[in-house]
């Protein structure tokens, strides 16, 4: 995408604002933790590989921060920041992951000249966010190879560039099936309430001309319904051990009607997001976000006061409902336990 979503200048993490967009192309600066979990909790920067990337770099800014402390005051001040951190949204499982990637470098090097761990810790992050566009890329060529010739495509919330730190998960598989000439024809979800669909992955179609076309949540199950959509495609923010998938808010909705109207739908998430410590999708903890966010479309009220809201970020996906989970180790199918199991210890190539 033309603009980055995160980049780190010197000691200052710049975040392209995604607040702003698709009116205002702006960047917000976040010079310590602090300023990092406020950027995360109040989607500044969103999507779970991009929050795990911007919170590797808020554990880069505090050791920063606590460069002159003690062996001891350092480790517990990094303690603290990593759990500030980590607070910042609870269901995308990239943040603690990452996080704790980056503590395991302040373990292993604990007692170690302190200038030459901040290095490292600013390596990591760095590595976590080369890592993830290398990830995205290669799913997304195995993603393409599930996609039909002129098929049309439904996706939800946004999974693009914005969500990572580029190229994107399920939009990386779109815009690898675009890129090769497959024809498809995108309907973006506009994604009720954050309206992440309208504001974002319109945003990015548009930018790459792929051709997309909007719609209001409630129009997917006539489409579903009518035939005229081929594929799904959703991100991932937390995956249990069993294949159930949080995702944004209405991704269930849309598996039931996949399942009854018999339309393939897969998952595309890297294997971070992959919670081997949780069974089954129950156990993942679901974010309730403030309820202006349903009362009000930007600034403009729609909703009276007095009325109550509730407002979950994300549901959970039975895996009976998903066909497949795309991953940078291939496409995992049905039984997703061995499956995700087979997977755990890969390394890379
Ligand atoms: C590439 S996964 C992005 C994932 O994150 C989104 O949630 P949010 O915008 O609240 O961070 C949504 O669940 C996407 O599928």
């Amino acid at each position: 995408m033309k603009y980055e979503t995160i980049r780190l200048d010197g000691e200052t993490l710049i975040l392209l604002d995604q607040r702003k967009l698709p009116e205002k192309i702006e960047f917000f600066e976040a010079e310590d933790y602090q300023e990092v979990a406020f950027a995360i909790s109040d989607m500044v920067v969103r999507g779970a590989p991009a929050i795990g990337a911007t919170g590797a770099y808020g554990v880069y800014l505090a050791a920063l921060e606590y460069d002159d402390l003690s062996e001891n005051e350092f480790l517990n001040q990094m303690k603290e920041a990593i759990e500030y951190l980590n607070k910042a949204r609870p269901t995308a499982v990239n943040l603690s992951w990452a996080t704790k990637r980056m503590f395991n470098i302040i373990k292993k090097n604990s007692g170690q000249n302190r200038k030459a761990l901040i290095r490292l810790l600013e390596q990591e992050a760095n590595n976590i966010a080369r890592e993830d566009v290398e990830i995205n890329k290669t799913m997304a060529k195995h993603g393409n190879k599930i996609v039909p010739m002129s098929a049309n495509i439904l996706t939800h919330c946004n999974t693009g560039a914005l969500a990572t730190v580029d190229y994107g998960t399920a939009l990386g598989v779109i815009r690898e099936a675009h890129r090769n000439n497959k024809n498809i024809h995108v309907y973006a979800d506009e994604t009720r309430p954050r309206l992440q669909g309208a504001r974002l992955t319109a945003f990015e179609l548009v930018e790459e001309n792929i051709p997309a076309t909007l719609i209001a949540d409630s129009v997917a199950a006539t489409l579903i319904r009518d035939g005229r959509i081929d594929l799904i495609l959703v991100g991932a923010d937390r995956i249990a051990a069993n294949g159930d998938t949080a995702n944004k808010i209405g991704t269930y909705m849309l598996s039931e009607l996949a399942r009854v109207h018999s339309v393939p739908f897969y998952v595309v998430a890297p294997r971070s997001t992959v919670d081997y410590n949780l069974d089954h999708g129950d156990l993942i903890e679901i974010e309730e976000r403030s309820s202006d966010e349903v009362k009000k479309i930007g600034s403009e009220v729609i909703a009276p006061d007095g009325i109550r809201v509730y407002n979950p970020a994300f549901d959970i996906t039975p895996a009976e409902n998903i066909t497949g989970i795309i991953t940078e180790y291939g496409i995992v199918k049905p039984p997703f336990v061995s499956g995700l199991r087979d997977i755990k210890d890969r390394r890379r190539s």
